[in-house]
């Protein structure tokens, strides 16, 4: 399989998601491969992301079920402490389970792991740190993206989100600066883990690619718990020193002395450095990696995949955009590629945004008003009802055309993150409402709303 020229069949840099997916897939095609990390094994996802990030929600989600618990009559005391530390030394072994796992598979796959970044000599021959050289006749390029910061005065006194995960204490009155997935996952988990939450966003609403009616009962949700929203303000300084910061908009101060700010205003590829001009590799405006529909960049044997090339900034997207691109390269599958649409996502709120497909918005946009159908469900779940709180879910179904194919499937309440996935298969096999409705439901559970909404 590979030319004596080459050290490798494939070198790859980045060990996050994307990264390890294709240096395992390509291994499996009997492919050489070194993988380059400098940090530690799993990238964003595993270490400063999804995996902490859904630790810390699980955590906030039992604090609302121990509320509960107490009102059906559990002996429970009125306050139940949190000891953070506990809490956090849990989530970090169970990451430290997750290195151990990759390292071991690595060893089993033969896949050599080099603990350095790579920066391109020119496009077959990535140079190490202790400038050891490897000569690679394919490159997989995995180097992840990083928190965006502002170009405002006072910007260095806010952390990022990496920042939350290094809390080791609870961190008192923290603000938000952004509207997106993380500003609003993270609000979520802090109200709910007892801390004062602020979020600013300069959107009039969280979430702009999201449902718009689900975002603003959403919205209605995070006020109810005592989470305040400032939206539609453009952050223009940050004040006052540690542990006591103030922010300021174009309109004047916006209340509140924080012991926190958090910046959540997107991401930024990890390509500058990296020597791929040496190599011909094309950047778009934003610096993100421009490839093909088969995540090929401007120089064929160079392929990229996950957050450096901007698209649907989702570990699952970067883990099967780099296993179909080694099936391609190293599994004769010249065919093989990811179809970005209709990608299932859940936002970990409070209660959780899950959503496949044409919001309605997009739909009306793309089919034009006398095509689009709408059918809702608010309800309230039998937990919320047990012990009388006013929390609803609202599931939404959008159907196009007389068959009323589903086009896209909006879900915001309780158990939403675990029951889009199945619904996702059936929305990507093209199913209608009929079809939804020639369905026994599961009786009873949230679920079984979106096989009856009529
Ligand atoms: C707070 C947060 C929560 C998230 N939650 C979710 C979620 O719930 N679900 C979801 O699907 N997605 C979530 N994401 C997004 C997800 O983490 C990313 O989309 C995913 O990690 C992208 O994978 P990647 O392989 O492209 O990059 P990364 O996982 O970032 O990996 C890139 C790796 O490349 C390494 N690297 C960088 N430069 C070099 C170099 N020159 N040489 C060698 N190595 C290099 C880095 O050290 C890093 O380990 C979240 C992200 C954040 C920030
Ligand atoms: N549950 C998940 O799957 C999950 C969770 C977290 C992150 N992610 C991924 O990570 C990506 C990054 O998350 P994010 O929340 O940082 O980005 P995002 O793209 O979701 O949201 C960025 C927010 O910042 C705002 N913003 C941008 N520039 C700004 C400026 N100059 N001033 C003020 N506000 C500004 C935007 O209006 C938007 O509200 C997400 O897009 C998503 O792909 C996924």
């Amino acid at each position: 399989m590979s030319q004596p020229a080459f050290d490798f069949d494939l070198v790859v840099l980045g060990g996050g998601s994307g990264g390890l997916a294709g240096a395992f897939r390509a291994a499996g095609h009997g492919a050489r491969v070194a993988l380059l990390e400098p940090g530690e094994l799993g990238g964003t996802c595993v270490n400063v992301g999804c995996v902490p990030k859904k630790a810390m929600w699980l955590a906030a989600g039992l604090a609302g079920d121990v509320a509960v618990a107490a009102q059906l009559g559990f002996d429970v005391p009125d306050t139940p402490a949190l000891d953070w530390p506990t809490l956090v030394a849990a989530r970090q072994r169970y990451i430290h389970g997750i290195h151990d796992s990759y390292r071991r598979r690595l060893d089993e796959a033969g896949i050599v792991l080099v603990p350095s970044r790579g920066q391109l000599v020119d496009a077959h021959t990535v140079a190490c740190e202790d400038g050891n050289r490897l000569r690679g006749r394919h490159l997989l390029l995995a180097t992840g993206s990083r928190p965006r910061r502002l170009d405002v005065p006072g910007a260095g006194l806010a952390g990022v989100s990496d920042d939350f995960f290094a809390f080791h204490a609870p961190p008192g009155h923290v603000a938000l600066v952004g509207g997106g997935y993380i500003a609003v996952e993270l609000a979520g988990v802090l109200q709910a883990l007892g801390c004062r939450v602020d979020v600013l966003a300069r959107g009039e609403r969280l979430l702009g690619q999201s449902d718009a009616e689900l975002v603003e009962r959403l919205q209605e949700d995070y006020r109810q718990q005592g989470i305040g929203l400032h939206l539609g303000r453009e952050l223009a300084a940050i004040e006052g020193g540690p542990g006591a910061l103030r922010l300021r908009d174009h309109a004047g101060e916006v209340s509140g002395t924080y012991a926190h700010v958090i910046l959540a205003v997107g991401r930024e590829p990890n390509t500058s450095g990296i020597g791929l001009e040496r190599a011909g590799v094309e950047l778009d405006r934003k610096g993100h990696v421009v490839v093909d529909a088969f995540q090929r960049s401007s120089v064929p044997h160079i392929a990229a995949v996950g957050d450096v090339t901007g698209r649907a900034m989702l570990t699952p997207v970067a883990i099967s955009a780099a296993r179909r691109a080694m099936d391609r390269v190293f599994g004769g599958r010249d065919d093989a590629r990811l179809d970005y649409d209709d990608v299932p996502t859940v936002v970990f709120s409070h209660p959780p945004l899950a959503a496949v497909g044409l919001t309605e918005a997009q739909a009306r946009e793309r089919h034009g008003d006398a095509a689009v159908h709408v059918y809702r469900s608010l309800f309230r779940p039998m937990r919320q009802a047990l012990v009388d709180r006013p929390r609803h879910s609202l599931f939404k179904l959008v159907c196009v055309g007389d068959e009323r194919r589903v086009a896209g499937i909006h879900l915001l309440g309780e158990g939403a993150d675990e029951i889009l996935q199945g619904f996702a298969v059936a929305l990507k096999r093209g199913i209608t409402l009929d079809d939804l409705h020639d369905t026994v439901a599961i009786h009873p559970t949230s679920a079984e709303e979106v096989v009856l909404m009529r």
